[in-house]
């Protein structure tokens, strides 16, 4: 079994309704994600000897998630302030995007991860929401 990762970067703005601190302020992040996947080589045609193309984990992972999280406001759906934020963006035509979760490092790579299971034989998800600060998932 062989694990191969790649890594991405997105921008995006949130803020933790009910946070007992500065996270519940409007603030953005440059989040940095690594995708990690596991299986075994393939055996023959153009991508024999490898567990898949980073080419192909590429553009799986942006079209899926970043080019749906990048420079949009992320919030949880359930969260009224948070929503009535999208809202507005949205009244405006900017970029949003619902989870159904708090947008917790935690909570955003279990999302990513549950996301990217029906494509890639994903085994972890790690997001760093600041350079010091990283949540890694998996099952
Ligand atoms: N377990 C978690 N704790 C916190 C989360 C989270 O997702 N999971 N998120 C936040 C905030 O979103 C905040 O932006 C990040 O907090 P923090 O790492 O404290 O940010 P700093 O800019 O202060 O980081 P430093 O590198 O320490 O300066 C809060 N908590
Ligand atoms: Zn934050």
């Amino acid at each position: 079994m062989y694990k191969i990762a790649k890594e991405f970067q997105f921008d995006a703005c949130h803020m933790l309704d009910g946070h007992n601190g500065k996270c519940h302020n409007l603030h953005g992040h440059t989040y940095r994600l690594v995708i990690e996947v596991s299986a075994h080589l393939i055996d023959q045609g153009s991508s024999a000897d490898m567990v898949m193309d980073f080419a192909d984990l590429k553009q799986i992972v942006k079209k899926h998630i970043i080019d749906k999280l990048d420079h949009a406001f992320i919030y949880y759906k359930n969260n009224s302030n948070e929503s009535k934020i999208a809202q507005l963006l949205q009244q405006m035509q900017r970029k949003i995007f619902a989870f159904p979760c708090r947008t917790t490092a935690e909570g955003m790579s279990r999302y990513i991860f549950n996301e990217l299971k029906q494509y890639l034989p994903i085994s972890s998800v790690t997001l760093w929401e600041t350079p010091t600060s990283y949540c890694q998932y998996s099952e």
